[in-house]
């Protein structure tokens, strides 16, 4: 579904690789996980994926379709993009802000309505009782619940998820992950995300790649990561996170 090929970024010409040879992919349904320390080019592959970046080479394909080969806004239209920073807009209500995409493209009013309703719905926000109030009367985790729904509006197959609950406190960030688990069963989504903490990555991914330096180290299942570590390096990354598998 997501398949990215020698996947490279330097921002100066001749200048360090922020993204080196980066190659995986994520089949439909899956969530994969980008692991690595702070710099280590995580949100760099994540951007160019998006098309926020240009990549300095390398390929990436969507559902077989290269992105060199498609239309830059119907690509970003094809992905759902969540933040840590949520980027909700102050001064719209919470069905606004779910529905701003929709509405800039023309979708009619009742139809808007019914998805908005849904997605609500099924972040666990009832939306009789959030649709009118506004981002600031939202708690973080509630906020990070609209920016899910709003990367969901336009039922994109690909999310793209840049350490959505890195701000969130552990026990909502743990009902968080189980919500997010439930939400793809249903939805059969392809999910990439970014986060810095193992614990959370072996507990949604069904893929994991770790990083440093601009590089995958090692990627695989957890249990892989686990059992056959390729240095010191992954070991100690998985060392902690590894006590809560099953
Ligand atoms: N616009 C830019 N111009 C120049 N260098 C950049 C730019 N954006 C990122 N970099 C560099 O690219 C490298 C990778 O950055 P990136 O943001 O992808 O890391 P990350 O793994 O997501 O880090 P973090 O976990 O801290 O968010 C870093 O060395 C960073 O300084």
């Amino acid at each position: 579904m997501i398949h990215v090929e020698k996947l490279s970024k330097q921002f100066q010409d001749g200048g360090a690789y922020a993204v080196r040879d980066v190659s995986f992919h994520v089949d439909k349904g899956q969530i994969a996980c980008l692991i690595g320390s702070s710099g280590c080019g995580k949100t760099t592959t994540l951007r160019m994926i998006n098309r926020l970046l240009e990549p300095s080479s390398g390929s990436i394909s969507i559902n077989g379709v290269e992105y060199q080969s498609s239309d830059p806004i119907a690509w970003r239209r094809g992905m759902g993009y969540v933040v840590q920073s949520v980027g909700l807009m102050p001064h719209m209500t919470i069905r606004q802000n779910i529905e701003i995409l929709s509405r800039a493209m023309g979708r009619e009013r009742s139809e808007r309505r019914k998805r908005s309703r849904k997605l609500m719905d099924m972040v666990g926000l009832p939306p009789d009782g959030f649709s009118d109030r506004y981002p600031d009367e939202l708690s973080g985790g509630q906020q990070q619940r609209v920016g899910i729904a709003r990367a969901l509006m336009e039922d994109p197959p690909v999310l793209l998820m840049d350490e959505p609950f890195g701000a969130l406190d552990p026990i909502i960030r743990s009902s968080m992950h189980e919500e997010l688990i439930q939400l793809n069963r249903q939805l059969q989504k392809t999910i990439l995300m970014v986060t810095h903490d193992m614990s959370e990555a072996f507990k949604l991914g069904n893929l994991i790649a770790i990083m440093d330096q601009g590089s995958i180290v090692q990627q695989g299942t957890p249990r892989q990561l686990i059992d056959q570590p390729v240095n010191e390096f992954v070991a100690n990354f998985c060392r902690g996170a590894a006590l809560d598998l099953p």
